[in-house]
């Protein structure tokens, strides 16, 4: 496929990518696409390099080797940075602010009129059912109000593309379907959404896997797609049968 036609097709193409922190290698020769208005769920166990993979595909980070093009454009580069959704797994919240001042804040890096502003985050405020805490110090608030308020700043100025480094960590089951509720109502959008996860069943949520053991890729495909390529029953047996060992 000519180089401009790939670039198009794809929302998200990752090729042949290193990366290193000083002497450790941490991911090698990764390679990746996903398609537009698609969920590409990254999986693997602790410090197998699925942040180091989504600050690059999120251009917050640059690869040693290889090359990251999102929309279309080779990364990183900072007109991008308004059309990326971008959570971190840390929330980076202000504590002495209130949820609906923290969104203010954080609208503020957009280029939104007054009105829209005040429209778009009563929107989300509503969409992640935090209208009745949205002027309460978010110091007070659980964690998982702060990831849903952390999320809720991601989707302030409707991106194209969301980028999500473990979303749901430590929440319970109801916040997560809440989530994912909302991810699925985004993708039906046309946004396209990559998401690192531990968990096993919201892998199987994702359109397309990217299974990641010690910096390498050792499966990606659909669920169906990896599961039949281990001759597995679920993604779990097909992520050890794949050499990821446990997660
Ligand atoms: N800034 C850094 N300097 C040095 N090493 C780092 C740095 N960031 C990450 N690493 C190392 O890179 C490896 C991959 O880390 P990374 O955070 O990408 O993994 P992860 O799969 O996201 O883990 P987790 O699920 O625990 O968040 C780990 O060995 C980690 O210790």
């Amino acid at each position: 496929m000519e180089e401009a036609t790939k670039r198009n097709t794809h929302c998200v193409i990752v090729e042949h990518v290193d990366r290193s922190y000083g002497r450790k290698q941490v991911l090698f020769d990764i390679s990746l696409r996903l398609g537009h208005a698609q969920i590409l769920g990254l999986l693997g166990p602790s410090g197998s390099g699925k942040t180091t993979l989504i600050r690059l595909v999120a251009g917050i980070d640059r690869p040693d080797r290889g090359v990251v093009h999102l929309l279309g454009e080779r990364l990183p580069r900072l007109s991008m940075m308004g059309r990326i959704g971008y959570m971190a797994q840390a929330d980076a919240l202000y504590g002495d602010l209130t949820a609906r001042e923290n969104m203010g804040f954080f609208a503020s890096m957009y280029p939104l009129g007054r009105s829209r502003k005040k429209e778009r985050i009563q929107v989300v405020l509503d969409l992640l059912g935090l209208t009745p805490d949205a002027d309460r110090l978010v110091r007070e608030y659980s964690g998982g109000m702060k990831r849903r308020l952390s999320l809720g700043i991601a989707l302030l100025h409707q991106p194209p593309v969301l980028i999500l480094d473990e979303p749901t960590i430590g929440l319970d089951p109801l916040l997560r379907q809440t989530i994912w509720e909302e991810l699925y109502r985004q993708k039906d959008a046309g946004v396209t959404i990559i998401i690192s996860t531990h968990a096993m069943d919201e892998a199987e949520k994702c359109d397309t896997l990217g299974m990641l053991r010690e910096g390498r890729l050792i499966g990606s495909g659909s669920p169906g797609e990896v599961k039949a390529a281990a001759d597995a029953q679920t993604i779990e047996e097909a992520f050890i049968r794949l050499g990821g060992g446990g997660l």
